[in-house]
């Protein structure tokens, strides 16, 4: 039931949510009441938890009628909403972003001097939801905050897992993982509703029945745990909208069996519980690298399953009439992950609607949409049918059922072609019976796009190029975007406050007025006030990484960062001979420390803990700084720094110091790259291949103003093609020869010779990702990089220009992208 049983008489339980005054005094009583009423300590008697806790509740109650009345508004208007189903939310910490969308930082910092307190202390007390691995995770929590911002109705759906992303240390070079209990200390950015808790069943079989004469079939489950929602506000900047992400957290349907406990076999008694509860225990930490593991489908099941039936349930209501499904909702697939999600709504339709097949799926095809994030044939998973028959009975069948009706449309529009069949069918048998979930995404949507111009084109023409000759009108691209609110605003405000003294605040909303910093770069004390922006980034930026990892980052020197995650394909080990080799010209007198430009180059990389060559090439590059770090012949001049347990809170301290941002993945590979946007957009400039969306970053910037380097991807394909022998490029270029040679030589590794020998034999041999290839013509834009940041002039103007034509790169652009060309649906 909800709301009272009878009409209130009370004239304050009439009276609408009343949202404290937006002044100090009022911030401060809301806030002490928190802290007494709220955490049960005085002032004086708090931690800095206590405080932090109080705080974060005290900014929730200005937020709360906006939440309250964005979803009666929602609820009343009936208008279509987008369903952003995700595996992953990188969310970065909430209290800095609730106060720069409600407008009360300065308000907030005021009220926190009054009670004797530091804001920024208490905002450094909040732990980062860690709830995914990189870019994907990232770009979920980007689209939402802009949906917010525009006022579109938007519920965000995804995973409340108990452990995050790992925490990252280094012991002797080495990355070590700890788990990351984020809600240790409290959460006070979820609202928990267990009476909106939905059962989700596994396991069992299928059989089929009449039903007054209509053969239907009926899953028959063996097991099932229970789905517990968790609210999150995700506010809209300045316009008093708060949208939800719903994020599901899996118990036992019988937590506790007593007759087991009373028989003394305590264990057996809360199994049920524990093995419900690993559902969504902890993230799986791969990146581009799925694992295939049964508790992984679990998980894309589980939140897949209670996102559905919350949707069709709760929001619309169990007497909503599901043939007007496709006007009230469109749920975007964030990869494969939530695939699963096509034969769930089938299943629904179907077995427990009584829809007539075609009319279900006539439907559930204008339900869904796919969003593809990458082109490494390793990242599209596949599910053994053995695996997916076994936990999900009826949906293995409904997924065949869709694939005969699909190769039958193949056969109707490509006749006799059957290997063409084979090829596209959602069920390979080559080498084993598998669900390929790509195609089954590509199928089941309205639309698939990739996340770039480049990767989409990759798409239709190479990885799903029979789908795209099927079907050319399903294919589209759209470019991935980042917030300006937390990756300027939140993360610059030096820069953001430059921006808007300059243009006034319209930027934050409509990213593209950047364009008119443009004649700005001819101005002399314009580009003196940006350079003085980028100093005291850089100063922040030191005094975090010394605090944090006792990293000194010297005064003066051009900061170079890469920053993502450990992949060979984003090649780290690229930049690293890059370093490796200034040094060996140093140590073998080619050139002296003092023609060394004084650069310190930051990295920042988690790798997954099953992918051994990222850990080691991780190894190497701690093994490389500590040398390097520490050689007097250097002079201090080139150094290399590499905090560990990268994430947004650090990513938001780095982006700002920035002034070479490295996006040097081999062409063809990196789908996008939002770290790109985010660096380009505070200042820094790009030195990259044609590559993801660095080839749109190229193109608005100009040529002049990006340092491009290496083989473009078709030069990438005929290389592959015609045979990439690595080692001909280490014995015809003595620079890269004499580089790997010296960390052969084992002085990176006390004289241990084998220490990184994998890594360089990988390289010698296979080199799958061409980094001896792209070696030399790296090392000339390097060059070219030394030689512009020379002229101190002149490279503040083309990092004033990458600012002003980056606007393209707001995630409120990419959304009006979705909205014109996916979605068709609009604000409230
Ligand atoms: N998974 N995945 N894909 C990625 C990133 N690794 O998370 O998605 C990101 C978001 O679309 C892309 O920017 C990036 O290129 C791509 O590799």
């Amino acid at each position: 039931h909800i709301g009272p049983s009878s009409p209130p008489t009370h004239a304050l339980a009439k009276a609408p949510v009343a949202t404290p005054q937006h002044s100090v005094d009022a911030f401060v009583k809301v806030f002490l009441q928190e802290l007494n009423t709220g955490q049960g300590v005085t002032l004086s008697r708090s931690t800095v938890n206590d405080q932090y806790l109080a705080l974060a509740r005290t900014v929730r109650q200005y937020l709360m009628t906006r939440w309250l009345e964005t979803s009666r508004h929602y609820a009343e208007s009936g208008s279509k909403a987008i369903g952003y189903l995700s595996a992953e939310y990188l969310l970065g910490r909430q209290l800095g972003n609730a106060l720069l969308a409600t407008d009360l930082g300065e308000v907030a910092e005021e009220a926190m001097r009054g009670c004797g307190l530091d804001l920024a202390r208490l905002r450094a007390q909040e732990v980062e939801p860690g709830l995914g691995n990189g870019g994907l995770g990232r770009l979920a929590a980007c689209f939402v905050d802009s949906l917010a911002t525009m006022g579109i109705p938007c519920i965000g759906y995804g995973i409340r897992y108990e452990y995050g992303i790992f925490k990252q240390s280094f012991v002797d070079g080495r990355q070590v993982e700890q788990p990351d209990p984020w809600l240790a200390l409290g959460n006070p950015w979820e609202f928990p509703h267990p009476e909106a808790s939905v059962q989700v069943n596994f396991g069992g079989h299928t059989e089929t029945y009449d039903d007054g004469g209509v053969q239907r079939t009926r899953w028959v489950p063996d097991w099932n745990v229970v789905g517990v929602p968790y609210n999150y506000m995700v506010p809209g900047y300045h316009n008093g909208k708060v949208n939800t992400l719903r994020l599901w957290s899996a118990k036992a349907t019988n937590a506790f069996d007593l007759a087991l406990f009373n028989s003394g076999d305590y264990p057996e008694a809360v199994r049920a519980q524990t093995f419900a509860e690993n559902i969504t225990k902890v993230l799986y930490p791969e990146d581009s690298t799925p694992q295939g593991r049964e508790l992984r489908l679990q998980q894309q099941y589980f939140f897949v399953a209670c996102s559905i039936r919350d949707f069709i349930e709760r929001v619309l209501g169990p007497d909503f009439d599901l043939h007007q499904l496709p006007e009230r909702i469109i749920f975007q697939l964030n990869d494969t992950h939530p695939v699963i999600a096509v034969p769930e709504l089938m299943r629904i339709l179907v077995d427990e609607r009584h829809f007539e097949w075609d009319e279900a799926w006539q439907i559930t095809k204008q339900c869904f949409a796919y969003t593809c994030h990458t082109l490494l044939p390793e990242a599209l998973e596949v599910w053994p049918t053995e695996l997916l028959g076994r936990l999900l009975p009826r949906h293995l069948e409904i997924i065949r059922r869709i694939n005969a009706d699909f190769l039958d449309e193949v056969r109707a529009s490509f006749p006799g072609d059957e290997q063409r069949v084979r090829n596209m069918s959602i069920i390979s048998d080559d080498p084993n019976s598998s669900v390929r979930m790509a195609f089954l995404a590509t199928v089941a949507g309205t639309k698939v796009n990739g996340v770039a111009e480049l990767h989409s084109q990759l798409l239709a023409d190479k990885v799903l190029h029979d789908f795209d000759e099927l079907w050319p009108e399903k294919f589209t691209n759209v470019t991935n975007g980042i917030t300006p609110r937390r990756f300027i605003c939140l993360a610059n405000p030096w820069l953001s406050e430059l921006i808007s003294d300059t243009l006034g605040v319209g930027w934050v909303t409509d990213l593209e007025r950047l364009a008119e910093l443009e004649p700005y770069a001819q101005d002399p004390d314009f580009r003196r006030a940006f350079r003085e922006v980028k100093q005291k980034a850089k100063v922040h930026a030191s005094d975090i990484l010394r605090a944090r990892d006792g990293i000194e980052l010297p005064p003066g020197h051009l900061v170079d960062i890469m920053i993502k995650r450990l992949h060979e394909y984003k090649r780290q080990t690229l930049k690293l001979l890059h370093v490796v080799s200034l040094y060996e010209q140093v140590l073998s007198g080619e050139i002296t420390a003092s023609q060394l430009q004084p650069r310190t180059v930051i990295f920042g990389a988690k790798a997954a803990p099953g992918y051994w060559m990222a850990k080691e090439i991780i190894h190497l590059i701690n093994a490389v700084g500590s040398v390097i770090n520490t050689d007097p012949r250097l002079e201090g001049r080139l150094k290399i720094a590499f905090p560990a347990n990268y994430n947004v809170t650090l990513a938001e301290r780095l982006i700002p110091a920035a002034d070479l941002s490295e996006q040097i993945s081999l062409a063809g590979l990196e789908a996008s790259g939002t770290g790109n946007m985010k660096l380009a957009l505070n200042g820094a400039l790009t030195i990259g291949t044609d590559d993801g969306a660095n080839v749109e970053i190229r193109r608005l910037v100009g040529d002049e103003n990006f340092f491009l380097f290496g083989l473009s991807e078709p030069e990438v394909a005929a290389l592959r093609d015609s045979g990439y022998r690595p080692r001909q490029y280490y014995e015809s270029n003595p620079q890269l020869r004499a580089a790997l040679d010296l960390i052969s030589s084992g002085i990176f590794s006390n004289g241990n010779r084998e220490a990184f020998a994998p890594i360089v034999s990988s390289l010698l041999n296979e080199d799958r990702f061409m980094v001896l290839a792209d070696f030399q013509s790296y090392m000339e834009a390097q060059l070219r990089v030394r030689e512009a940041f020379a002229d101190e002039e002149e490279w503040t103007k083309k990092a004033i220009l990458n600012v002003a034509r980056c606007g393209f790169f707001s995630s409120d652009r990419a959304m009006g992208d979705y909205l014109r060309e996916i979605w068709h649906a609009s604000a409230i």
